[in-house]
């Protein structure tokens, strides 16, 4: 089926069920009216379309970890515990790499090699291998919504199992689980196996099941200029909501300048709303989230805390609906349960305290999200014209042309010449736009921001900066100023 942004007819959704459930023999436990029935026994406790609805209305911001183990036990048991120690208000099964990849029989060996080793040995919970009833024992365990997150360009048979074994929220995207994740997977085939995962969740929904759909914000996680995340999210959310998905919440991580990361989140669901409804979808909820700092992390973990304790500030004075919180131990890999509980603990001392407060409005403020939305209507417009105005076909063109260009992504499909770097107050800036679709005035403004810098630095702006600027927070800092 060649590609395109086109609602999947049913028949044709089912027709390539049968080899997605034939991919691995728990893909036979899936069944669609049963999996609707359970849902609706499990009632809105488990929603978590109706947990984002009310810290959307309560002004709240919700504090998720991330948290995924080999043993199933083990998981259960974890998420017990990040619930009642780590007081988090929803929860993730953090999916492991080999699943990510659809290498299950590699998933299965280190399902073994866990039991025998009485450890994890995966980096995360090989939901896949366990199939459908072990993932309700998952659900079940906890009281609060759990969430499926991963990195999976194809995730069809992960959504199939996940979303019949009673998760109620499915994190990815046909671009952000592709081009920051995979090296050769090419957008046509990323995006059409995620209109099917969408397809799935809009079917759901026409059974009665709201199942909300996260976009991968961060994208790389590292210094990614707000208007380029945010275009990557508003065309994710043009497509799903064309495969009938009525739930979103769009991601944003952390850049660490509070102006700027306020801006990018006040702009988001406004940007969201404001293209699913030029184009033509109606009644779609938005939601927003904020990824606390993704880049590099202090090994010290009272500095770690630093960090951690920064995004759950930015989240409360951003009016984040929820932010997905980092652990002490995000230097050295996957967290323990003590170290991913603190961090929650800590981070919601944090938002609690600024539970009361806002940004004020300031002309700072005001300029960033005017250039925000400059950037992000200028990428999502030329996507769609690339496109005829098809957005799929639009953001594959948008790709080979640079008109979408990820800092940093692996993938050989992203152009990969735009180059970021901070201004003089750490805000993130475009040291080279490549071939970004901005007009004078905003190439303008982030070379002077850049020159402002580099006067302070006495030094001219260019690659040793982008280098420093990775390895800051890292260092402690958050601008990587010269030694
Ligand atoms: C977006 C992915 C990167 C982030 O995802 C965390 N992460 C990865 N795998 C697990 C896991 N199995 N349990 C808890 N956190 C995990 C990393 O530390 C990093 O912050």
């Amino acid at each position: 089926m060649e590609l395109k942004n086109q609602k999947w007819p049913a028949d044709e959704f089912f027709s390539r069920r049968r080899e997605v459930l034939a991919a691995w023999p728990t893909g036979r436990e899936v069944d669609l009216d049963e999996a609707v029935a359970y849902h609706r026994r499990a009632g809105a406790g488990r929603s978590m379309a109706a947990l984002l609805d009310q810290a959307r209305t309560s002004g709240r911001t919700l504090a998720q970890p991330r948290a995924g183990v080999a043993l199933l036990l083990d998981q259960i048991e974890l998420l017990r515990y990040l619930a009642a120690e780590g007081e988090a208000d929803c929860l993730p099964a953090t999916i492991d790499s080999y699943t990510r990849q659809n290498r299950y029989a590699e998933a299965q060996a280190g399902i073994e090699e866990s039991r025998a080793a009485g450890r994890s040995m995966l980096n995360g919970f090989p939901a896949v291998n366990y199939g459908v009833a072990a993932c309700r024992r998952v659900v079940e365990a906890v009281d609060v919504p759990v969430q499926v997150r991963h990195g999976t360009p194809d995730a069809r048979l992960l959504a199939e199992i996940t979303l019949a074994g009673g998760f109620t929220s499915f994190e990815g995207g046909g671009i952000s689980y592709n081009i920051p994740y995979a090296k050769d997977v090419p957008l046509e085939k990323s995006i059409a196996d995620w209109q099917y995962v969408d397809r799935l969740a809009g079917w759901y929904l026409e059974h009665g099941v709201t199942i909300n759909r996260e976009f991968f914000g961060p994208l790389t996680g590292t210094l990614v200029p707000p208007g380029i995340s945010h275009a990557v999210g508003v065309i994710e959310a043009l497509l799903a909501a064309e495969q009938g998905v009525k739930n979103v919440t769009l991601g944003y991580g952390q850049c660490g300048n509070l102006i700027q990361d306020v801006a990018a989140m006040l702009t988001l669901p406004r940007l969201a709303e404001d293209y699913l409804e030029r184009c033509g979808y109606r009644g779609v909820t938005v939601t927003t989230v904020l990824h606390q700092w993704m880049g590099g992390f202090p090994a010290d973990e009272s500095k770690a805390f630093g960090v951690i304790a920064w995004g759950a500030a930015t989240a409360a004075l951003a009016g984040a609906d929820k932010v997905i919180v980092k652990t002490p131990h995000e230097a050295v890999g996957v967290p323990g349960k003590e170290a991913n509980a603190a961090g929650i603990k800590a981070t919601k001392q944090v938002l609690n305290m600024l539970r009361d407060q806002f940004m004020p409005p300031t002309p700072e403020l005001t300029e960033e999200i005017a250039v925000i939305r400059a950037e992000t209507t200028a990428i999502v417009d030329k996507t769609l014209d690339l496109g005829d105005g098809d957005v799929a076909l639009g953001t594959v063109r948008a790709f080979k042309a640079g008109v979408i260009d990820v800092p940093f992504a692996p993938s050989r499909f992203n152009a990969g010449r735009l180059l970021p770097a901070r201004d003089n107050r750490g805000a993130v800036r475009l040291l080279e736009p490549a071939n970004l679709p901005f007009d004078r005035a905003l190439l303008d403004f982030h070379r002077e921001r850049l020159a402002e810098r580099g006067r302070v630095e006495n030094r001219e702006p260019g690659f040793q900066m982008v280098i420093d600027d990775i390895y800051a927070i890292g260092k402690g800092m958050l601008v990587g100023r010269p030694r």
